[in-house]
């Protein structure tokens, strides 16, 4: 026969285990996904905390880099507004020579320090006095037929309010030339100090124009790649920007590359803070209002700048930093946006979805399995009882309800197993509940089950016990057998093993076993016993001439015969043949010498009906020996005085008794 491949889980019906997986595994993904979205929360966090400390850093280093530069470059004015050259120059300013010598110490200065495009002296009124370019990493002195009108520019008007040694600091802005914008591009602040003015009529502005590429190329590089630095003037254009063409905004005639145009709540924001952060969807960005070398008090750098002379009231207003990072950017950099990232993810998610699978299949092959127990339990063809500690039924099954006729609800929780023996101490639940006794399994023992109606059932019981990790009882089972008809069975293969078939008075074994019992008895050991042994006279010619079956009848005959003369005491049993014994329990010599007559006489006076109607009349010779005390070991030896005897009840002619 083939061998059936289906499974226990199996027998589930497809769609039932389908919908269980289904739960299983959205629960389970459900939690990976709560697990790995509270990571992810816990990992963005801090991401962002670095981002933010990110961007601190690199706005402080924006103030840092722009006060650092722009104060050296007010010191510079400071160094060369006090050269005697300048004095010289402005108290004679046609002195040719006093003019060279002045050139001469500002070329040597622009030369040497190279962060200046320009170094100038304006009059007052704007004209160029004298000018140094610096191009192409040299200085030019400009002949005096070059020099230009300045009047009217903004940094020579702001430069005309300011006293001795005092200082401007012009708007980053790109360097106009005749009209122009200059191209390539040069980014320019001008540092003006008010010279001499405590000289009449010689007063002068010094005017140096700072190359700030160089500063711009700096702040630019204080910036993480992914991250975004700007700077903004104090209008909201942009100075400086990754994309290099917004920058300038107001100088190329493109008045909407502002941060309001662009951004208006993160300008609105700006104003409103000095320092701040705006988030928007993903974008963060980070921002600071810096004043340039501006003369705040608050500040160390701006109490260095007011003793320098910045003049605080005419200063332009401030700049901004901003740094901006896409944050969906930074986190593709990182593990959960990388293969690996997604690898783990996929694998945990097949995790699930097997798990799912796994538990699914367990539970239903473990439920499937819980039931067919059941059904073994509940249907099986003999008795289940299970009780607790305390003896109490837990539980029972069909065939025990059946047997004992007590209603389920009748016994769980209310019985207990002793309530239902027929003696109650017959099963010790100690010896079963004691630790150093924890049989897996008690071997079938024989109790008699009392059932309702009063009815003893034997019955053979097994016990199963189940005990907790600390070796006490919780629960045992018990399994009850009907045991009536094998009982029964038992007790008539019994009678059958100790009687004789023919006649039914015991046989011959069975009288030794008896007479060994009345030769032990307790309390009556000097009280006599005597023994008749009887035998047929001519029993052969009753068969030969009646037939076999009249020979039997005969024999049948003869005991109930016999019977009606002895006492219930007595025992009768046939030894073999036509021979039978009577133990008399009790009997003197004397008391047995009567007996055996009265037997005697009874039989020869008796008539047996055989067949065919015919009268039979027998007679019987008796042996008889008695023991005065008894003793078990002398019982052989008394049966074969008594044959002797009846040998010679034979010899002396039949039909009668011997008993010396
Ligand atoms: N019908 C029948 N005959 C039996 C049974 N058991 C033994 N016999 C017969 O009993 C007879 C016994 O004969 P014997 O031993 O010669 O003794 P007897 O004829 O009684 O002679 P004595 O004892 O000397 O008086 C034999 O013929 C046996 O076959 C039995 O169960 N039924």
């Amino acid at each position: 026969m083939a061998k059936s491949s289906k499974t226990e889980f199996e027998y589930q019906p497809l769609s039932a285990y389908f919908r269980k997986f289904i739960l299983w595994s959205t629960g389970s993904l459900l939690i990976l996904f709560l697990v790995l979205g509270i990571v992810q929360r816990v990992f963005e966090s801090g991401l962002r905390e670095r981002m933010l400390v990110s961007h601190g850093h690199g706005l402080d280093m924006a103030e840092q880099l722009i006060n650092v530069e722009l104060l050296r470059a007010v010191q510079d004015a400071h160094l060369l507004a006090e050269l005697n050259d300048i004095e010289a120059f402005l108290q004679a300013p046609d002195n040719v020579e006093a003019r060279m010598a002045l050139e001469n110490t500002l070329a040597t200065f622009a030369d040497s320090y190279g962060y200046y495009d320009q170094i100038r002296l304006i009059s007052l009124d704007g004209m160029e006095m004298v000018r140094i370019n610096y191009e192409d990493s040299t200085a030019h002195v400009v002949p005096v037929s070059e020099l230009q009108d300045k009047s009217g520019r903004d940094y020579v008007t702001q430069g005309e309010q300011l006293a001795n040694e005092e200082v401007y600091i012009s708007p980053l802005e790109l360097n106009v030339e005749l009209g122009q914008v200059e191209i390539p591009y040069q980014p320019v602040i001008r540092i003006v100090e008010r010279v001499a003015a405590d000289i009449p009529n010689t007063s002068a502005l010094l005017v140096l124009n700072y190359k700030a590429n160089h500063l711009l190329n700096s702040f630019r590089s204080l910036f993480r790649e992914d991250e975004r630095g700007m700077l903004l003037n104090t209008d909201g254009y942009w100075m400086s920007n990754h994309e290099r063409e917004n920058e300038w905004g107001w100088q190329t005639e493109q008045p909407s590359l502002t941060m309001e145009d662009w951004k208006s709540p993160l300008w609105s924001a700006m104003q409103s803070n000095d320092n701040g952060l705006y988030n928007e969807g993903e974008l963060s960005f980070s921002y600071r209002r810096i004043e340039p070398a501006g003369a705040d008090e608050q500040t160390l750098d701006g109490r260095y700048a007011t003793d320098l002379g910045v003049v605080p009231s005419i200063q332009n207003g401030s700049w901004y930093a901003v740094v901006q990072t896409d944050f969906s950017s930074r986190m593709d950099g990182t593990f959960f946006r990388s293969w690996a990232g997604y690898l783990l993810v996929t694998l945990l998610v097949a995790a699930c979805l097997i798990q799912a699978f796994l538990v699914t299949r367990y539970r239903a092959t473990r439920t499937h399995f819980i039931r067919e127990m059941k059904d073994l339990y509940d249907n099986a063809p003999i008795g289940y009882l299970t009780f607790d500690a305390d003896g109490y039924v837990k539980r029972v099954n069909r065939a025990l309800v059946d047997l004992v006729g007590y209603k389920k609800q009748e016994m769980i929780g209310k019985m207990r197993l002793s309530d239902l023996l027929d003696d109650p101490g017959a099963f010790d639940l100690q010896k079963l509940k004691s630790g150093d006794q924890q049989p897996k399994r008690i071997k079938q023992r024989r109790l008699t089950i009392k059932a309702k109606n009063g009815a003893a059932i034997p019955s053979v019981c097994s016990f199963t016990p189940r005990f907790n990790g600390s070796g006490a009882l919780v629960l045992s089972r018990c399994s009850v057998q009907d045991f009536s008809e094998q009982a029964e069975l038992e007790d008539a293969l019994k009678e059958q093993a100790r009687t004789d078939p023919l006649t039914g008075v015991f046989n011959r074994r069975y009288f030794w076993e008896l007479a060994s019992q009345e030769m032990g008895k307790k309390g009556v050991e000097s009280s006599p016993v005597s023994v008749l042994l009887l035998d047929i006279d001519h029993f052969k010619q009753i068969n030969d001439t009646y037939g076999h079956t009249d020979g039997d009848t005969a024999l049948v005959s003869l005991t109930h015969i016999c019977a009606e003369k002895l006492r219930k005491s007595d025992i009768l049993a046939r030894f073999g043949g036509e021979e039978f014994v009577v133990l008399l329990p009790g009997a003197s010599k004397e008391e047995a010498l009567q007996k055996a007559e009265s037997i005697r006489e009874h039989i020869a006076n008796t008539n047996t009906r055989l067949s065919n109607d015919v009268a039979l009349q027998m007679t019987v010779s008796i042996g008889v020996a008695t023991m005065p005390k008894r003793d078990i070991d002398e019982l052989d030896e008394l049966l074969n005085l008594a044959d002797t005897r009846l040998y010679q009840a034979k010899d002396a002619g039949r039909n009668q008794v011997c008993c010396e």
